[in-house]
């Protein structure tokens, strides 16, 4: 819809941008090891000085480069994160134009650590000269790890105008929990009666950050708890997986989860309760290497219950959230770091407020 056919109808229409932050995925084998130092060089991910961070960064991106490349030739030599953040931002921009085809909405899309980065997206955004902008992370559960480190590069990054509105975090919105149960009970199907646990798996994060407030951990719960009450669930449990590096991770790990359910003579349902998409997460470590140890331990059947993707349900919570947003006050247009999501992100590692978080 343009400005002229809106005002036509008497309404002054708005350009709202929708910016989708992700964590990004290298697009092909060379670009494993600068989309790893780029995430190892982020404070929030290593919290040191840049003295000591950027060389660590730098040894363990080289460390990592072979195995992980192994890990990306599994999907054909990259990610498909991209392409999968692409299919939901076609779906949200469809979304967000039957729910307010007054507005001129342009959905975008910023990574963390690989193209489109957070610094040609603001570019982006900014030569659209939006009235509003909604920053609305692809992480249902807010961690300083992912949400927190997004919003803070895009307010060093963007400059442009336009007033802000935060969507922090959706754990137990609606659509999330209803489209999650759908193809949860699909993938329950497929076990045809034989005795099965759903394993809700969730990318880990160091046990410190949780002591030091982080709300991952109380936000996986909440989906989960969600989850378990809407499909009345009996037998299921709680793991993390992925986990990196000498620190203490939050537990119980997702491969001894799938131990305990051979041992107690289940199979299992695993799903990825943390990623609302496909990546090398869910189709290679979920899928293969879990695989492979589910058959090595007995458990059987193993079963994965595939991402919400781009399921409508999921989408239409995503746009519901965003409208919301919207009639929310927001920050004044950046130009300056004061303001902006800076000044919601003081708030959300101790508990986020209910303006920010998407009901
Ligand atoms: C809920 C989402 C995520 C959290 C929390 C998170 C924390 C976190 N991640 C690492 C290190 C790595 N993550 C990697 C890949 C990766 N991580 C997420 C999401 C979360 N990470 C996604 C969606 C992906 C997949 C991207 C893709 O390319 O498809 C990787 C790279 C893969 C590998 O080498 O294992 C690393 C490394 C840390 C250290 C951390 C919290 C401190
Ligand atoms: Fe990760
Ligand atoms: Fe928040």
């Amino acid at each position: 819809m343009t400005r002229t056919a809106a005002t036509l109808e008497g309404r002054p229409n708005r350009r709202v941008a929708v910016v989708l932050t992700n964590l990004g995925g290298p697009d092909r084998p060379e670009a494993v090891k600068p989309f790893l130092f780029n995430l190892f060089n982020d404070p929030a991910i290593i919290g040191l000085p840049g003295v000591f961070r950027t060389p660590l960064a730098k040894l363990i991106s080289s460390r990592r480069e072979t195995s992980a490349q192994a890990n990306y030739a599994l999907m054909g030599g990259g990610s498909p994160l991209l392409p999968e953040t692409q299919k939901q931002a076609e779906a949200l921009s469809r979304a967000l134009a039957d729910a307010a085809p007054g507005d001129d909405s342009r959905v975008f899309i910023a990574m963390r650590y690989w193209h489109p980065l957070t610094e040609e997206t603001a570019a982006a955004v900014k030569a659209f000269q939006p009235d509003k902008i909604v920053l609305l992370p692809l992480y249902p559960q807010f961690s300083t790890t992912t949400t927190a480190s997004s919003l803070k590069k895009w307010s060093e990054c963007y400059d442009g105008p336009g007033e802000t509105h935060v969507i922090c975090c959706y754990p137990d919105a609606e659509g999330l929990i209803e489209a999650q149960a759908r193809l949860i009970r699909q993938t329950l199907d497929k076990a045809e009666g034989r005795p099965v646990r759903v394993l809700f798996s969730a990318h880990g994060i160091p046990e410190k950050l949780v002591a030091a407030g982080d709300p991952y951990q109380a936000q996986v719960e909440a989906t989960v708890a969600a989850v378990v009450e809407h499909m009345g669930l009996t037998d299921w449990a709680i793991c993390y997986q992925s986990r990196v590096g000498p620190l203490k991770w939050l537990g119980p790990a997702t491969p001894d989860a799938i131990e305990q359910a051979a041992k107690d003579g289940v199979g299992a349902v695993v799903v990825p309760i943390a990623f609302v998409s496909e990546h090398i997460e869910t189709l290679v470590e979920l899928d293969m290497e879990y695989g492979e140890l589910a058959h090595k331990v007995g458990c059987a059947p193993y079963l994965r219950a595939p991402t919400v993707s781009a399921d409508p349900i999921f989408i239409t919570a995503l746009a519901d959230a965003v409208g919301r947003a919207l009639e929310t006050p927001g920050t004044a247009p950046q130009g300056a770091s004061q303001g902006g999501p800076c000044a919601h992100l003081k708030a959300c590692p101790s508990g986020c407020s209910k303006s920010s978080r998407a009901a």
